[in-house]
């Protein structure tokens, strides 16, 4: 069997493509081929890791008429150049994982009749996963709240294949060590996605400093660096990026984002985690991935208006302070893990 997959964009759409391809290569050996687009971090990230690329170009359906039309332009032009390489490689199935390149290569998947299915990892659903849905013959949902957004008779919830890989996942103490982080004090993990994100540095620097009994890593993300300098403290160390996996298990709490892969992971992992939402992504999708983590008694969420000393310090004191509770919501994270996610999609595959 020959499987493409389709994504790019964000880590967040680009690694649980990737944690399902390494899981195919290992358990089942069907060669695997990606698709993305040709001007985004996909385009290197993939071929890094072994796998062969095709890049497409193609933009986001938004903004003035011209960049509209423009967008429109490409994805007629993406369509064309899918087929062909649908035609080249002659895939059995085609996984789109969500973000605007999905969409032309799952129009030519099904002119071409090939079996599509999509990946949605948010709450609620991007656009054009929410289109390319009419194309697919299966959808796999991770949160029960997307079911809504697509056929119903399509839908399957069988969760993020990052979550397998976060429930396997190993420690890696030469990585810890290589942070030169002074864990006597407990020791909290602050990541805000893939991207990184400017304005919540902004108001952490004056926070962090006062929480003296713990100890900060910062993640600020590779265009973040100079922003994320005022935050440099005798409590805060701050590098541009980690491995989020390797290292997990030496921090006592994460502070992040609620991107949706990044939320399979704490969850998987049994990883607490306090959550400030991004506000500026489509439907608000974070905070409704975050709303469910809270609802599932595993998370705690501060929204990005009022993040604050006292709130912080509070759901920090629950986490270090109340061993118990701590516990209790590990236990509730672990139970809400689809950690069998990779094996049960990889089901789904072979059965369609
Ligand atoms: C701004 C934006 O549009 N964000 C979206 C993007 O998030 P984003 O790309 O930020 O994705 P997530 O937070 O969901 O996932 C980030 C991934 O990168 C890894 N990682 C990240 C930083 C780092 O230093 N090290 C590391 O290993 C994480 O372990 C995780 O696997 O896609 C998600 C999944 O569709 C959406 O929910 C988010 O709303």
């Amino acid at each position: 069997m020959k499987i493409l997959m389709v994504t790019g964009g964000t880590g967040g759409h680009i690694y649980p493509a990737l944690a399902l391809a390494d899981y195919i290569k290992e358990h089942k050996g069907y060669p695997v081929t990606f698709i993305g687009n040709e001007d985004r971090m996909e385009a290197t990230l993939i071929p890094e890791k072994g796998y062969a690329f095709y890049g497409l170009k193609t933009s986001g359906l938004a903004g003035s008429i011209v960049k509209k039309g423009k967008a429109v332009f490409q994805s007629l032009r993406a369509i064309n150049k899918a087929k062909a390489i649908l035609k080249k490689e002659n895939p059995d199935v085609i996984i789109a994982f969500g973000g605007y390149v999905s969409l032309p290569v799952c129009i030519a998947a099904k002119k071409l009749k090939k079996k599509v299915i999509l990946h949605e990892q948010n709450s609620i659903a991007g656009k054009a996963n929410k289109m390319a849905s009419r194309y697919a013959d299966c959808v796999i949902i991770c949160y029960e709240n997307a079911r809504k957004d697509f056929p119903n008779n399509k839908v399957l919830l069988l969760g993020n294949p990052r979550a397998t890989l976060a429930s396997k996942h190993a420690f890696n103490q030469a990585s810890f060590d290589a942070l030169g982080l002074d864990s006597s004090k407990p020791l909290g993990l602050i990541v805000m996605g893939s991207l990184g994100s400017s304005s919540v540095a902004h108001k952490l620097k004056e926070i962090l400093p006062n929480i003296q009994d713990v100890n900060f890593l910062y993640v600020a993300g590779k265009n973040n660096m100079d922003s994320a300098q005022e935050l440099v403290a005798d409590n805060v160390k701050v590098v541009d990026y980690v491995d989020q996996l390797a290292i997990i298990d030496a921090f006592d709490f994460v502070i992040c984002r609620a991107g949706a892969t990044t939320a399979a992971e704490l969850a998987a992992s049994g990883t607490l985690s306090i959550l400030i939402p991004s506000p500026f992504v489509a439907n608000n999708h974070q905070y409704y991935n975050a709303k469910a983590m809270v609802d599932d008694g595993y998370a705690f969420m501060i929204e990005e208006k009022d993040v604050d000393e006292k709130h912080l310090q509070n759901y920090i004191e629950t986490y270090i302070c109340k061993p118990d509770l701590a516990k209790k919501m590990k236990e509730a994270a672990i139970a809400h893990g689809f950690q069998d996610a990779c094996q049960n999609i990889v089901e789904v595959i072979e059965k369609i």
